[in-house]
């Protein structure tokens, strides 16, 4: 969808009630999406209902005073606590029925935008950000995370898998090690299935990533350290120090590296870590 057919609505004061009231046949500790089980398989509409991950989804935001920014709000499980924090909150969302709704009782501090994630023009100032990621849009809606930049820590629910390997638990990928010195993921806690309705046939993950107030390359040294984190991720070898002699660092080096790093003779690249790759970067560029 282009910018010029998104469409925004202030919440008008005059809907400011709450939602709905809570239904009674409601499972304890789940907050109430309204006409359950959830919607549309194609949208991904997997509703958060639990209301302990909702909490933590809020607490993990409510420290700043940035304005917030919400993208696949559908139907407001997380956008109406949000609100609350009282800050400025943008929510963004696709299908128009849970724009609709949710412009009708989302309190006056909310723009309800229906727009595509893919496309939505954010901020231009600093702004956090919240989503609960359609699964099927899970690799577009990070490449276009990091290439945004207003935003200063992202919220994000995912699926479990990848929620850990965005956080580096357990060996890492490219994605993550091109945009690791810029920005500092972490995987806050693993989400059942049973937290969504409909349920998904897997766990989700909460993914945390704040920008690094100090990076660790400057960003003109970005297309250069990706390409190079590019060439030895996918480097021919028995193991990441053959890989970086192969692409033409000092085997003496590569040892000096491997020591202040911790990084065993067997190590991959998906072992390293963050400070690991910045160091054989400037060993590469020196
Ligand atoms: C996983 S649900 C999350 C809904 C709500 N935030 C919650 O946690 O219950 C994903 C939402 O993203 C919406 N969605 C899917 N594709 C979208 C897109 N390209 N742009 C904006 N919203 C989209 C779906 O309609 C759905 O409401």
């Amino acid at each position: 969808m282009s910018r010029n057919r998104s469409s925004r609505t202030h919440a008008s004061s005059t809907a400011r009630t709450p939602a709905r009231t809570a239904s009674a046949d409601r499972a304890p500790g789940t907050a109430d999406v309204g006409h359950l089980p959830g919607g549309a398989h194609e949208l991904g509409q997997n509703l958060l209902v639990d209301r302990q991950v909702i909490d933590r989804v809020v607490t993990l935001v409510a420290d700043g005073d940035r304005p917030l920014v919400e993208w696949a709000a559908g139907r407001g499980a997380v956008t109406l606590p949000l609100a609350r924090l009282g800050r400025p909150l943008e929510a963004v969302e696709i299908d128009p029925r849970s724009v609709g709704r949710l412009g009708r009782v989302a309190p006056g501090n909310v723009t309800v935008t229906r727009d595509d994630i893919l496309r939505h023009a954010p901020p231009s100032a600093h702004y956090d950000l919240v989503c609960n990621v359609p699964f099927h849009l899970t690799t577009p809606v990070l490449r276009r995370l990091f290439t945004l930049t207003g935003w200063q820590r992202a919220v994000l629910i995912t699926q479990w898998e990848v929620a850990r390997k965005r956080a580096a638990v357990g060996g890492t990928t490219l994605l993550t090690v091109q945009w690791w010195p810029w920005f500092a993921p972490r995987l806050d806690r693993r989400i059942p299935a049973g937290a969504f309705r409909p349920r998904p046939s897997v766990d989700a993950g909460l993914l945390v990533i704040d920008r690094r107030a100090d990076p660790l390359l400057p960003v003109r040294e970005q297309r250069a350290y990706q390409r190079f984190a590019a060439a030895v991720f996918n480097g021919r070898g028995r193991g990441l120090q053959e890989i970086l002699v192969r692409h033409g660092l000092a085997r003496g080096d590569v040892r000096r590296w491997a020591r202040e790093h911790g990084v065993g003779p067997s190590a991959l690249p998906h072992d390293l870590d963050a400070g690991a790759w910045v160091g054989a970067y400037r060993l590469a560029v020196r």
